[in-house]
């Protein structure tokens, strides 16, 4: 009998009476692990060896875990220093136990509602009292914890490896271990003598160039044998959320804009017809840039966009009678929409092509001075677009939306009126979360109102809109909190898995 190389050496390190596990033939032969779990499934099938398989659980910690080892856990930490301040005599101020345990940002959670539950304490009024019977040094969850780290069974029950793991202080997986042994075909075969074949596992240029791969002998693919998982760099699920919404505009037939990030407000407010004392506009939204006014806006259109604000705009026009600076109007701020680049391109200094039908997009940065939740962060991307073209509809508008998601599997868009002092109509767009069911705000549009266009030099109806792509992304990804798709809380095994849909 002839078997490849690799096979007859796992053949000869197997026994018929011992069962041995795939890493001590490992290490007997010199072969990797996966190598010869390979090399045994084939023997398998060749009824020379018998494969048994066993599961077990196993249990690491995760990184916090293995921090509360070296540093105690957070309520341990709060007990302690709730003795060093002699709350075991009398209630003292949170506050003063919370410096003197050093515990900061999420820990102070972390060990309010650990110390509560584990009765280490009370805590009314803002004031801990320390439980006199309570002993820290019994904790069978720092026990658990610090015999894994050496690397023993925690010898705990299940509540608190629940617990250790609802904490996220433990890993939980389940490993595989393989064990061969001989079937009597095999003993048969050893017995009767077997010769090594030599095989190749790879096909190289020489191998061709030679011809030498007419003779050879290829190993075969097992794809049941256990290999480590190879984590490869991948791109990011947002840059490849954008870079779909890209293609996806790119094939309705838009080009894309392109432009600064800290910009006039010239560009950003002031074409926009965003009266000059617009709340918006005032520091408390905007990032302002200590930096130089903006020099370049042509007289002509800023002598126009000023006539729209005080005076308004056509017979029936009427501005804002507010007052109006160009001096405010050259200060730069970080943009905090993508309309900036809109009315760049709509008044022609980009160089777009100004001759209707035209449609124009970008998927861009922005920056707004808003709090932090789980729908807003301080700089996101807008996905902007506009359509030039004669005659336009709310029909046009809703049908481009409709076209858009739809390629994102979005097929339950809403509409509602909306107020933009630089379009009319104005619509904003819902979409329904798949997790929570609820409707989530994804854009704002409308169709620019005369006293835009005009100024710029636009005859013809211009619609356009401005899409949350994290939005989207929520929507695409099933994440609930905008803060998971990027950032420090956004988890690894989501960013490894998410996929973008297509
Ligand atoms: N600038 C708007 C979006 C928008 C763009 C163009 C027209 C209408 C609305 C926003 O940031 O919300």
């Amino acid at each position: 009998m002839r078997l490849p190389e690799r096979q007859l050496a796992v053949l000869e390190a197997a026994s018929a009476t011992d069962e041995r596990t795939i890493d001590e033939i490992a290490a007997e032969t010199g072969l990797k692990p996966e190598t010869v779990t390979g090399a045994a499934f084939d023997l398998r099938d060749e009824g020379l060896l018998s494969v048994v398989e066993t599961a077990a659980e196993t249990l690491g910690l995760t990184d916090e875990g293995r921090r509360y080892v070296d540093d105690d856990l957070p309520e341990t930490r709060l007990y302690r220093a709730g003795l060093a301040l002699g709350a075991d005599e009398a209630a003292v101020s949170m506050g003063r136990v919370i410096g003197e345990a050093d515990l900061d940002g999420p820990e102070v959670d972390i060990a309010l509602s650990n110390f509560a539950r584990k009765g280490l304490g009370s805590i009314d009024s803002g004031e801990l009292r320390i439980a006199a019977d309570a002993d820290p040094d019994a904790d069978r969850e720092a026990a658990a914890l610090a015999a894994l780290a050496d690397g023993d069974d925690p010898a705990v029950d299940d509540a608190v490896l629940d617990q250790l793991d609802s904490r996220g202080l433990v890993d939980r997986g389940e490993s595989v271990t393989r064990s061969v042994t001989l079937t009597d075909d095999g003993v048969d075969a050893l017995m009767t003598g077997v010769e090594a074949t030599e095989t190749v596992s790879e096909l190289t240029p020489e191998l061709l160039a030679s011809g030498e791969w007419r003779d050879v002998e290829f190993s075969e693919y097992n794809v049941e044998a256990d290999a480590p998982t190879a984590q490869g760099g991948r791109k990011h699920v947002l840059r490849r959320t954008a870079d779909r919404v890209k293609d996806v505009l790119v094939g309705m037939g838009f080009q894309e804009m392109e432009g600064p990030h800290a910009d006039s407000d010239f560009w950003i407010n002031d074409c926009l017809f965003m009266p000059q004392d617009h709340p918006a506009r005032t520091h408390w939204d905007r990032f302002a840039l200590d930096v130089p006014p903006m020099e370049g806006i042509p007289d002509e259109l800023m002598a126009r966009v000023e006539a729209a604000h005080r005076d308004g705009w056509g017979i029936d026009g009427d501005g804002y009678h507010s007052p109006w600076s160009k001096d405010f109007a050259r200060e730069v701020a970080l943009r905090g929409h993508t309309t900036s680049l809109s009315m760049r391109y709509l008044s022609g200094i980009a160089g777009a092509e100004l001759e209707p039908p035209q449609r124009y997009f970008s998927v861009e940065k922005v920056y707004r001075n808003d709090t932090l939740d789980p729908t807003h962060l301080l700089e996101f991307f807008q996905i902007e677009g506009w359509v030039m073209a004669e005659d336009l509809s709310v029909r046009d508008l809703m049908g481009t939306f409709e076209e858009f998601y739809r390629q994102f599997g979005i097929t339950d868009i809403r509409f509602k009126p909306h107020y933009n002092p630089y379009t009319e109509p104005s619509f904003e767009l819902f979409g329904e979360h798949p997790e929570t069911g609820e409707e989530i705000e994804i854009g704002n549009s409308g169709v620019f109102r005369e006293e835009v266009t005009g100024p710029l030099g636009v005859d013809c109806d211009v619609m356009a809109w401005g899409l949350a792509l994290e939005r989207l992304a929520m929507l695409t990804t099933g994440a609930e909190d905008i803060r998971d798709l990027h950032g420090t809380l956004a988890d690894i095994e989501f960013l490894r898995d998410a996929e973008v849909s297509y």
